[in-house]
């Protein structure tokens, strides 16, 4: 953390290096429920500008990030003979197990969720990833695809466990959530959630000549946005995520990383439960914008591997999402028709996938 920097009493840190809010997340577990109303409202306020906060002194351990994040290169590092030994499974069914580069495209779905020419016109700039989708053993119908053990000894373990962790740490932004949102009961999200439906990936950005990014002939992550409830997000020092800029719509901002920090980003399905009170900010991921993140050989400059480690955070499957009744009033009638959560996720899904 940058040493030049200030505290709130209601968990606002200011910092330097970021448009995003940042907030202290260990005075919401710990603090007095007058303090904890204060920090949920400032998480909001973040939520409602920006779509995005920064969380630090959350309760991820800096060894499990850093864990997973050496996992996750060494998953990666391996050869694409091993990696699709354990493959995602055709198709937008289930989303699980290995995608080599270009298999997945992340869409726009402002263009329109039954436009075909949505999704051939989101093909034409392939994503430069490739990425590995894990859920929980226990959501039979989204059966998780592990590399076979002996392949990679260790990762399955530590994956549940990390992804666990991180289904706790949701629990408690729920409760902010419901707080900030003015629901008078801090459970009152959680009886939609067990953590059984939420999804961690592991993305890895390969290396690639600046130019091919700097002249939009391809993108690590094409703008989207996401359709969880709220995702958390941990990256890497490189750089290149991009949100939409609260003012300038369709200009976008460079957010910086910021160590060990969690990115925590409101999903469609939040901005939808809120009657858009929430929003769900679209983001990319374009080239670093720091010059210490390129190589420069004689011939080119390549831009440095990205790594980032996603976890999209959700409902039960049979959840009825109707507008939350704090966020419906004469002057904010509500906007959406009850849905399911297993409605908007095949929605949402049937997009990204050919
Ligand atoms: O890699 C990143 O930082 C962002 C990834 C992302 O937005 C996504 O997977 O939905
Ligand atoms: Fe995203």
């Amino acid at each position: 953390m940058p040493e030049n920097k200030t505290n709130f009493s209601d968990g606002r840190v200011s910092h330097l290096s970021s448009q995003v809010p940042v907030v202290d997340f260990s005075i919401f577990t710990n603090g007095d429920p007058s303090t904890r109303q204060a920090v949920a409202n400032s998480i909001v306020e973040a939520f409602r500008t920006y779509g995005f906060v920064y969380l630090i002194n959350h309760p991820v351990s800096e060894a499990s990030i850093s864990q997973a994040f050496r996992m996750s290169k060494m998953f990666f590092d391996l050869p694409l003979s091993a990696k699709t030994q354990a493959p995602h499974p055709p198709g937008f069914a289930v989303h699980r197990g290995y995608s080599h580069p270009g298999l997945e495209k992340v869409t726009d779905l402002t263009l329109g969720l039954d436009s075909v020419a949505a999704k051939s016109l989101a093909r034409e700039v392939p994503d430069l990833k490739e990425s590995y989708e894990i859920g929980s053993d226990n959501y039979l119908e989204q059966p998780n695809v592990w590399p076979p053990p002996n392949m990679y000894p260790g990762f399955r373990g530590f994956m549940t466990s990390f992804y666990w962790i991180l289904a706790e740490f949701s629990k408690e932004i729920l409760k902010a959530l419901a707080l900030g949102i003015g629901l008078e009961d801090e459970n009152y999200l959680q009886k939609f959630y067990t953590g059984e439906h939420n999804q961690l990936r592991l993305l890895h950005y390969p290396e690639v000549e600046a130019k091919v990014l700097e002249e939009k002939k391809a993108v690590r992550v094409g703008a989207h946005c996401d359709w969880s409830a709220f995702t958390l997000l941990f990256q890497d020092d490189c750089g290149g995520l991009e949100i939409e800029s609260p003012t300038e719509p369709g200009r976008f901002i460079s957010v910086d990383p910021i160590e060990n920090a969690c990115l925590v980003n409101i999903g469609d399905l939040m901005a939808r439960w809120s009657n858009d009170f929430l929003k769900s900010t679209m983001h990319r991921v374009g080239p670093p914008p720091l010059q210490s993140r390129y190589i420069a050989t004689r011939e080119m400059k390549i831009t440095m591997a990205r790594y980032s480690i996603p976890y999209f955070v959700t409902t039960t499957p049979e959840s009825v999402i109707e507008c939350l009744p704090p966020c419906v009033d004469e002057k904010h009638p509500a906007k959406y028709k009850p849905i399911t959560q297993k409605e908007q996720n095949i929605q949402k899904v049937s997009m990204n996938y050919n």
